[in-house]
């Protein structure tokens, strides 16, 4: 039998994966297993809607701003309403942080499981029929079970993320995650409305050729970002920019790449999110071997102070990272 490099057979479903990986773990409860399998079964859903957009009226804005002040797209409010359904009837999450809601969506306080989610990443793509995405970030609790949910237990960093992931929603659907142990890709394989294991221990290349940067914010960004920008020009590298973050990053991740979201005079604290955006790719992409900064400190390692704040990203592969870091401290020292 054909096998791949994890030595589970071609064509694994995601459920066999994770229970494989659970068995591995001597005091693994089942609880984080069922979580990626709610996460995976919404992400099913939301596909679903994704695909016929086109056809439903679920194009154009929802008519409400969420907490940044953006305009809602109907899918937008649509997923956060599926993925917050299938954490709730999945019965493993305390508690979740969404883009679209500005406070903690409470939901079963007998579990240990918070989750902090992007339901819609790329919204301005969401009627253009551009890839898409979803991301999510998984983490313990730090209060006791059956209490109340406190700030303490959204607000901690990084590092504390017991998994992360996305579900990218473009020409073939996939779900790419990481507990801590290596990221592995699924594809959704529509017919059999199962995601099966295509993507073993994934790595991202230290180096590339791609540099992903909304260049027309170009005035906006720092002297060392502009510096940056130029000097990836001048070694005549390729500019590739989706607009949706999932996207970006994930083909940055598979050809080796850096995708840039700056502090910008308008937005001094960048405009991505750290709890449900930042953080997951973050954790992804150390796994991966490549690199995530705010330009001066690791991703991972910034102390949240409220649910929605926003932080300077570099991600990618790690010498171009290294290569930021270094402009963005060059410039720092002037
Ligand atoms: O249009 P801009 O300023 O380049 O911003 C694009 C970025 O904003 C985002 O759309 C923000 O995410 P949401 O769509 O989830 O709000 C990212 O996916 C993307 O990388
Ligand atoms: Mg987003
Ligand atoms: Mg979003």
């Amino acid at each position: 039998m054909n096998k791949n490099s994890l030595g589970l057979p071609i064509g694994t479903t995601l459920d066999r994966f994770i229970k494989k990986k659970q068995d591995e773990f001597e005091f693994a409860t089942g609880e984080l297993s069922q979580l990626l399998r709610d996460i995976a079964l919404a992400g099913k859903i939301i596909n679903r809607e994704v695909n016929k957009s086109g056809l439903l009226d679920i194009t154009g804005a929802y008519g409400s701003k969420n907490v940044q002040g953006e305009d809602q797209q109907k899918l937008d409010v649509i997923a956060n309403i599926r993925f917050i359904r299938a954490l709730r009837n999945g019965g493993q999450v305390c508690a979740v942080v969404s883009e679209e809601d500005e406070e903690i969506v409470h939901l079963n306080p007998h579990c240990r499981y918070i989750v902090a989610i992007d339901p819609l990443d790329g919204s301005s793509n969401i009627d253009v029929n551009v890839s898409i995405g979803t991301i999510f970030s998984i983490y313990r609790r730090t209060s006791p079970i059956g209490g109340p949910v406190t700030e303490k237990d959204i607000l901690q960093p990084g590092t504390e993320q017991v998994a992360a992931g996305y579900i990218l929603y473009g020409s073939s659907t996939m779900l790419v995650y990481t507990t801590g142990h290596g990221v592995n890709g699924f594809t959704l394989e529509p017919s059999l409305g199962e995601f099966v294991l295509s993507h073993t221990n994934m790595t991202c290349p230290e180096d590339g050729e791609i540099y992903s940067i909304n260049e027309g914010s170009f005035h906006q960004f720092d002297k060392s970002i502009q510096d940056y920008t130029n000097w990836c020009k001048d070694q005549g590298m390729t500019a590739r920019y989706i607009g949706s973050l999932v996207a970006d990053y994930h083909r940055n991740m598979l050809k080796g790449g850096v995708y840039l979201y700056p502090n910008t005079k308008k937005a001094r604290e960048g405009k991505l999110r750290l709890l449900y955006e930042c953080n997951a790719l973050a954790f992804i992409a150390e796994q991966a071997g490549g690199m995530a900064t705010n330009g001066s400190k690791r991703i991972l390692e910034i102390a949240p102070t409220t649910f929605h704040q926003r932080t300077p990203f570099y991600i990618g592969s790690k010498n171009m990272v290294e290569k930021v870091v270094e402009f963005v401290a060059e410039k720092a020292e002037a």
